[in-house]
């Protein structure tokens, strides 16, 4: 057996960057998804989350840096992209099929199918087969993708928003068979905007915002590294946001009461500290950040270590 420390990522990218004309979707961009492990992938609208994964299986050419698949790069490499089950974000299906035989295609082109795994996966999901693709609602489509994508037993996944667009119990369905297939060793790429989503099932959480990634760690990591709100009453009036708004590690600042501030502080509050020193305080709180709030504070802002460039 391989050790782990020797067996190089399943995904690697390295200055990967991606322009479209003038318009930079992804820069510089460092990324690696190690064996068996599920890595979450998570940005706003626009963030490059597709453009990335387009990249990472050969469908776009990179304008620099490198992506390698499988130790090989995607464009030149047919066998490394086999092994891949995707999802795409935007499904393109062919109108005039049935559900039956877009899936005995797609079984076709890239062989090697379980099809009691499948057919499990059919009834699992509730997809109906001898229904025409042309008349599928946005989830049942959703749901013949994600039945195409694991119906290999892929070494793979490469998920774009899987869940976008299906009912909760669907939702759930599928995320307990993501659960079952990663448990057996399966490596998956997860982008998405749900948090919870993620945090369920991903080892590694990387966060990219306008092209740059502006996180990179475990769950438990990024949420330390989130900011924190502070609550503050005061034993008179507190004073104006602006005094507070102005300190270095200060996201936004509120006054919900008269004598209340809440400061969201990124980073050590030693000077968000000091600074409160210099009033009366009736009471100074810091409540647990939940994580949908701690990974808010990513999409929002710059952390300090991000250098923003040119605005893209
Ligand atoms: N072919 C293209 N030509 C020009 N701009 C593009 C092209 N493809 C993507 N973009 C732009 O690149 C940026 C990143 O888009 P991308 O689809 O990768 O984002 P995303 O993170 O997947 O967003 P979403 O969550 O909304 O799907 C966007 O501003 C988008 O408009």
């Amino acid at each position: 057996m391989r050790s782990r420390a020797t067996t190089p990522p399943i995904i690697q990218c390295e200055k990967l960057t991606k322009r479209f004309g003038s318009f930079t979707a992804v820069r510089d961009l460092d990324l690696d998804l190690e064996p068996g492990t599920v890595l979450g992938f998570l940005g706003p609208n626009g963030a490059g989350k597709s453009t990335t994964i387009r990249m990472m299986l050969g469908l776009s050419t990179p304008s620099s840096g490198t992506v390698r698949l499988f130790g090989e790069d995607p464009l030149r490499n047919r066998d490394a992209r086999a092994r891949v089950g995707y999802s795409p974000g935007e499904l393109r299906l062919d109108d005039r099929l049935t559900v039956a035989a877009t899936l005995n295609s797609w079984a076709r082109l890239r062989g090697g199918v379980d099809i009691s795994f499948r057919d499990s996966l059919i009834d699992r999901f509730g997809v109906q087969v001898d229904r025409h693709v042309r008349g599928l609602s946005t989830g049942n489509r959703r749901k013949l993708a994600l039945v195409g994508a694991l119906m290999a037993r892929p070494e793979l996944l490469i998920l774009d928003e899987p869940t976008n667009g299906l009912d909760p119990l669907v939702q759930n369905e599928f995320m307990s068979a993501l659960e079952e297939v990663t448990a057996s060793g399966t490596s998956v790429l997860l982008s998405s905007h749900i948090l919870s989503e993620v945090e369920r099932i991903a080892d590694r959480i990387i966060v990219i915002r306008a092209g740059v990634v502006v996180a990179d760690g475990t769950t438990n990591e990024l949420r330390r590294g989130a900011a924190q709100e502070y609550r503050a009453v005061f034993t008179g009036a507190a004073p104006d946001t602006s005094t507070f708004a102005s300190l270095s590690g200060a996201q936004s600042v509120d006054s919900p009461q008269a004598d209340e501030l809440r400061v969201q502080w990124a980073g050590p509050p030693r000077e968000l500290l000091n600074k409160l020193a210099e009033y009366e305080l009736e009471s100074l709180t810091a409540p647990e950040p939940d994580l949908e709030q701690a990974f808010m504070s990513y999409y929002r802002s710059d952390p300090p270590h991000v250098q923003s460039e040119g605005g893209a």
